[in-house]
């Protein structure tokens, strides 16, 4: 039977429920007051994977504290507005070892979007196996709209989920889909009418994941991923100096102080 070794309540930005009857790590993500990713939260987010690693997980649910409002709003804005090169350095760094991470965990991991998942927002489900949304939320890659190219494994990553087809018309659109929609394009596989159904539905398939030999299954998972990881892996210096100079750019700086202009404005700051 699985047991705890890590203290998980050293984390600032999430709640770690873990089962200890089926393994099962409910991970909620409430780093107030829009999940927005920083350095910080990155940071958090990878050491945690390592204690679930370290601690035999069986299977790792994410979900939202701000329920049916946000699950996360993706990259924070505000962080990644005339950043220090350094600074922008480590978060492309953290962003990219993270993602890489979440995406080739030997446990099963489900993601329930409580709320929308805009841009970035949407890396932790699409790294994850399986993603059950609710209703009335807003989720896809809308990055192309506000003047930012989307890294190699990104793109990846959505081709994986929903077909390249698919892909190329939300990416280059930068669409945002309706839950319906989403589940129409297989961006999400379930919806579910609450939270609590869908952590039931999330529960049901990990444990149909247990029936399966947990290292025969990692092996089919990396052989199934090997496109995106190889992305992942694919001159990974040049990437993220790309990535750098493009969130340094003028022009991506220009549309984040956009952004945080009409942020302010619809809150009447
Ligand atoms: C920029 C990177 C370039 C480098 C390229 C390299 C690699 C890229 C890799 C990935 C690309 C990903 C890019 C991104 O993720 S950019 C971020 C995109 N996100 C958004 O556009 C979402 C913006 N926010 C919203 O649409 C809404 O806030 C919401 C999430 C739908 C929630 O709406 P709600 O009405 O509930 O809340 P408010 O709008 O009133 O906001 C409350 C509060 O939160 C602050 N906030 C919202 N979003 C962000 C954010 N992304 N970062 C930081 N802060 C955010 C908002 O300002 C309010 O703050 P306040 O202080 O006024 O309370």
């Amino acid at each position: 039977m699985p047991y705890v070794c890590a203290d998980y309540s050293k984390y600032k930005f999430v709640n770690v429920c873990w089962n200890s009857e089926n393994g099962i790590a409910t991970v909620t993500l409430k780093r107030p007051p829009v999940n927005s990713l920083t350095a910080e939260f990155l940071r958090e987010l990878s050491s945690l994977l390592l204690d679930l690693e370290k601690d035999e997980t069986q299977g790792l649910i994410f979900t939202s504290e701000f329920d049916e409002k946000v699950f996360s709003a993706g990259l924070d804005f505000k962080e990644l507005y005339r950043p220090s090169i350094d600074h922008a350095k480590e978060f492309m760094s953290l962003l990219h070892s993270f993602s890489f991470r979440l995406s080739c965990t030997a446990y099963p991991t489900v993601a329930v979007i409580n709320g929308h998942a805009p841009a970035g927002g949407c890396i932790i489900p699409l790294c994850c196996e399986y993603r059950i949304g609710l209703n009335n939320f807003n989720i896809g890659l809308n990055e192309l709209k506000f003047g930012i190219l989307l890294p190699d494994w990104l793109s990846s990553l959505m081709i994986h989920t929903i077909g390249s087809r698919n892909a190329e018309q939300a990416i280059l659109s930068g669409t945002l889909f309706s839950s319906e929609h989403a589940l129409r394009i297989g961006l999400v596989d379930e919806i579910a009418p609450t939270k609590e159904v869908a952590l039931e539905k999330a529960t049901a398939f990990l444990n149909k994941a247990k029936i399966v030999n947990r290292s025969l299954r990692l092996d089919a998972k990396l052989h199934l991923r090997r496109p995106i990881l190889q992305e992942f892996q694919k001159d990974i210096e040049n990437e993220l100096a790309k990535n750098v100079s493009l969130l340094m750019s003028d022009k991506v700086q220009q549309s984040l102080d956009a952004h945080i202009k009409i942020l302010k404005e619809k809150r009447g700051n």
